[in-house]
């Protein structure tokens, strides 16, 4: 799903209104009729609106005229609805001005009496510091949440003061428990401090023609979409249908990173697994990954140009190859690894298996002049903000503001890569400057050997045959999928999470995206 700007979501407004007569007033009807839709659905099974005491805080604008829409349909469905129009400092309660008494004691107590409150001040339209009046409004609001934390808040488009495109926010934000935006979500929220505000994330559907496409080239990555990714699992198949994938990864003090890529490999489907290690590594991996098969590899003090041949030799009619994971950054296997790269080059591009370089791969590259260079086409690289420092020359990489996505995409440019940079909301930029961003996080996977589950799954996808930007952006999803499940099960909060527990909660994460609405 595209993520757009303001000034995209303006362009579309534009030619809804010049190519097919769809004028503000009726995406306006549209948007206030999907807000309502959306909102009732995430309240059935447990409550419903007859009764439900909704107050509305109306803008200006066209989001204030959003909120009009929705309240209309809320109130013909059973709700009692107030409204406050800011501008006005009008308080109408259930269809009554009041007037007999000074509006703001009768705003503090339909604050204090409301089961939900509809933020419609200001959406894409906010072009200044809000006003100290309204800042004052949403004041009392937070403060009567911190009093009672089932008063539900809901922002319509987006909560009022957050900027749209940068995800900087107002002090006088407040943080809602669930977002309506409208058509498309807005790039805004994908970044700190927004993401902190936006809650549940809901798209409404304001009825612009499917033709109309924006010019974006940032998307939201969804189950739906992951869905279509999966590869199919015909009948008449077997292990080679699905692809081999080859993992130098691993070594004496890291020998759990190799276990974990190659298992989370094997878990998104791919046919077979091989481990290139030592003699000395092999009985650990033996006893704990039966499905494994191996490649022996010379120990790690012999010359690099002997364990470098000892896995080239093997890696013909491999469909992918990890490197990274725990691997250690002597000068020796740097070596290594620059002899595989140039092999890898060397081949022709249906004979060479698809590569993804991680962890202290990237760290081995990052002290090479123009490492990019190094590398065979097409390759996926996934560093977090630290590792993207050390490869950028040591420019600082922020773990979740902006600036991030066009430093992403800038690179993946230079370099030609496909770049998954990691974070709390990770995006993946191609060398055409394409970008996916994956919105759901979950804190639990701040923890060690994560990476490594992340980039074997990239490895199991591309073994299937996706393209690497697919495989990035599927990996990605689902591995905060799989982490929810891991939560949900094992009841799990925040934190607490082995890298161990996502492994066998990844098929069903495959599973759940065809019940995917976002
Ligand atoms: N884009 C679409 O296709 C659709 C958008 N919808 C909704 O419309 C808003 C954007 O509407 P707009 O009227 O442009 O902006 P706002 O409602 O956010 O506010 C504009 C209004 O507020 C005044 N203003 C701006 N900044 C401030 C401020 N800091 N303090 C006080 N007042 C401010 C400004 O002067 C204007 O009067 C979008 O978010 C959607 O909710 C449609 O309804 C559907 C189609
Ligand atoms: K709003």
């Amino acid at each position: 799903m595209h993520i757009v700007t303001i000034s995209e979501m303006k362009t579309l407004e534009a030619q809804a209104e010049q190519q097919y007569g769809l004028t503000s007033p009726i995406l306006m009807q549209n948007a206030g009729k999907s807000a309502a839709d959306l909102f009732e659905a995430n309240l059935l099974p447990t409550y419903s609106l007859k009764g439900l005491k909704v107050l509305f805080l109306i803008g200006p604008g066209n989001n204030g005229g959003d909120g009009l829409v929705m309240a209309e349909h809320l109130k013909n469905a059973g709700a009692l609805i107030s409204l406050y129009h800011w501008k006005e400092q009008k308080l109408i309660v259930q269809g009554k001005h009041q007037q007999d008494q000074p509006v703001h004691e009768l705003l503090t107590t339909q604050i204090k009496d409301a089961d939900y409150i509809i933020d419609a001040l200001l959406g894409t339209g906010r072009s200044r510091p809000l006003p100290d009046d309204m800042r004052a409004l949403l004041a009392l609001v937070k403060e009567e949440r911190s009093r009672r934390e089932s008063l539900g808040l809901v922002a319509i488009d987006l909560p009022t003061g957050l900027n749209a495109d940068t995800g900087e926010v107002d002090p006088g934000s407040i943080a809602v428990d669930t977002t309506i935006t409208l058509a498309y979500p807005k790039l805004g929220f994908f970044f700190f401090p927004g993401r902190d505000y936006i809650g549940d994330l809901e798209v409404g559907d304001i009825g612009l023609p499917d033709a109309l496409e924006p010019s974006s080239h940032t998307e939201m990555i969804t189950g739906q979409q992951v869905h279509k990714l999966l590869p199919e699992r015909p009948l008449n198949s077997n292990k080679g249908t699905f692809g081999k994938v080859m993992l130098l990864c691993g070594s004496l003090p890291y020998p759990g990173s190799a276990f974990l890529a190659g298992n989370s490999a094997a878990r998104v489907g791919a046919g077979l697994i091989t481990l290139a290690v030592t003699e000395k590594m092999l009985p650990f991996y033996a006893s704990s990954f039966h499905e494994a098969t191996f490649a022996i590899l010379p120990e790690e003090d012999a010359e690099s140009f002997e364990r470098a041949k000892a896995l080239i030799e093997k890696l013909e009619g491999y469909k992918a190859l990890l490197i990274g994971p725990g691997l250690g950054q002597s000068a020796n296997t740097r070596e290594v690894i620059l002899q595989v790269l140039e092999h890898l080059r060397s081949l022709p591009d249906d004979k060479r298996p698809h590569l993804v370089i991680d962890a202290d791969g990237l760290n081995n590259l990052s002290a090479l002049e123009r490492w990019w260079t190094l590398l065979p086409k097409d390759t996926v690289i996934t560093p977090h903000p630290g590792e993207m420092g050390r490869l950028s020359e040591g420019i600082k990489v922020s773990g979740g503001n902006i600036e991030r996505l066009e430093l992403a995409r800038k690179k993946a440019q230079e370099w030609q890569v496909n770049l998954l940079l990691k974070g709390s909301c990770t995006l993946i930029a191609n060398p055409t400057g394409n970008t996916r961003i994956n919105w759901w996080g979950n804190p639990a996977l701040a923890t060690a050997g994560t990476g490594d589950v992340l980039a074997g799954m990239i490895s199991g996808f591309l073994a299937q045959g996706m393209s690497p930007f697919d495989a990035a952006s599927a990996a990605v999803y689902l591995h905060t999928a799989a982490a929810d499940l891991v939560n949900e099960h094992m009841n799990i909060e925040r934190a607490g999470l082995l890298a161990s527990d996502l492994l066998p909660y990844i098929p069903m994460s495959l599973v759940n995206t065809t019940y995917s609405e976002l």
